[in-house]
């Protein structure tokens, strides 16, 4: 079995980071290990992030990878400057192909990340990716432009391809007008799009984090790219269909779906 690493923040609520990655790494049948950057702390009004000491996530980073073989690995919430440097210099010395979802914007609150950290995911993050993953909020943050239809889509991806990234995965998800949520892959200069009709339901936390977990997973298991961002794509739409209510306010996507769907269709 491949070993799978998410280096990412907690969201005590799984609506989303560590928790969201680890549960579709177990349902997709990868081993997942984890370095933890951040604890996100979500209320109504609030999104607090609680940085852990940088010593603490190269600690982590050097465990994992001086002692296990790690061929992809996914970066979620980096949640500073300081972390984003050091996961980057921790990444630089390895072979491992990335997966990096640059988590800008999340539906549970805005996190307040500086110009300086955006320009440093330019610089340092993405290139060393081998497929990035944006919502359409992240990638006009990262192209510089505003993202309505397909065809500003296209754009953005070029321009964010131009920061050494070969790879980007725009989700259109939610926040493109219409009834379908396309998703568009642009690998090298070729353009792939996936569709499925828009899902009328509030069970979406987390999906973004899941999306990249099960490219990162399939990738791991040696699914080229398109097929991957495929499975993802329908994994998070059957996620999404079957989520859970936590509670009257939250819905989070349940990353058992699949499963359950496929027995008990046996
Ligand atoms: N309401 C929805 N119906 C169907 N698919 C959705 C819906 N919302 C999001 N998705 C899908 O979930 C995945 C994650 O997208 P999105 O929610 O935009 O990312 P993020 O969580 O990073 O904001 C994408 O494949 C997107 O198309
Ligand atoms: C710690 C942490 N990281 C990322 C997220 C966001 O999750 P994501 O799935 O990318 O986005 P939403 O679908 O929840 O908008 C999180 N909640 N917590």
């Amino acid at each position: 079995m491949e070993n799978v690493l998410t280096i990412a923040g907690s969201d005590s609520l799984a609506g989303g980071g560590i928790q969201a990655d680890l549960k579709t790494f177990e349902e997709l049948n990868v081993f997942g290990v984890s370095a933890l950057t951040s604890v996100a702390s979500i209320t109504p009004t609030n999104l607090t992030l609680h940085q852990l000491p940088t010593t603490v996530i190269v600690d982590q980073l050097t465990s994992i990878l001086t002692q296990l073989p790690i061929h992809f690995a996914k970066t979620g919430l980096l949640g500073d400057l300081a972390t984003l440097e050091a996961v980057c210099a921790q990444l630089e010395s390895t072979t491992t192909q990335v997966v990096v979802d640059p988590v800008l914007v999340f539906k549970e609150g805005q996190s307040q990340l500086q110009a300086t950290y955006i320009t440093a995911v330019k610089q340092r993050l993405l290139p060393l990716g081998y497929v990035t993953t944006p919502n359409l909020a992240e990638a006009a943050q990262l192209s510089g432009m505003s993202i309505t239809n397909k065809t500003e889509m296209v754009e953005a991806a070029k321009r964010i391809q131009a920061t050494g990234c070969p790879n980007v995965v725009i989700k259109g998800g939610n926040r493109l007008a219409g009834d379908v949520a396309s998703d568009y892959l642009r690998m090298g200069d070729v353009d792939y799009w996936f569709e499925s009709p828009k899902i009328a339901r509030q069970t979406t936390d987390g999906a973004g984090c899941t999306f990249s977990a099960a490219i990162t997973a399939q990738l791991a298991k040696g699914q080229a790219l398109p097929e991957a961002v495929e499975v993802a794509k329908r994994f998070v739409y059957m996620g999404i269909t079957h989520g859970v209510s936590i509670s009257e306010r939250l819905g989070s996507v349940w990353q058992g779906a699949s499963r359950q769907w496929e027995e008990e269709t046996k």
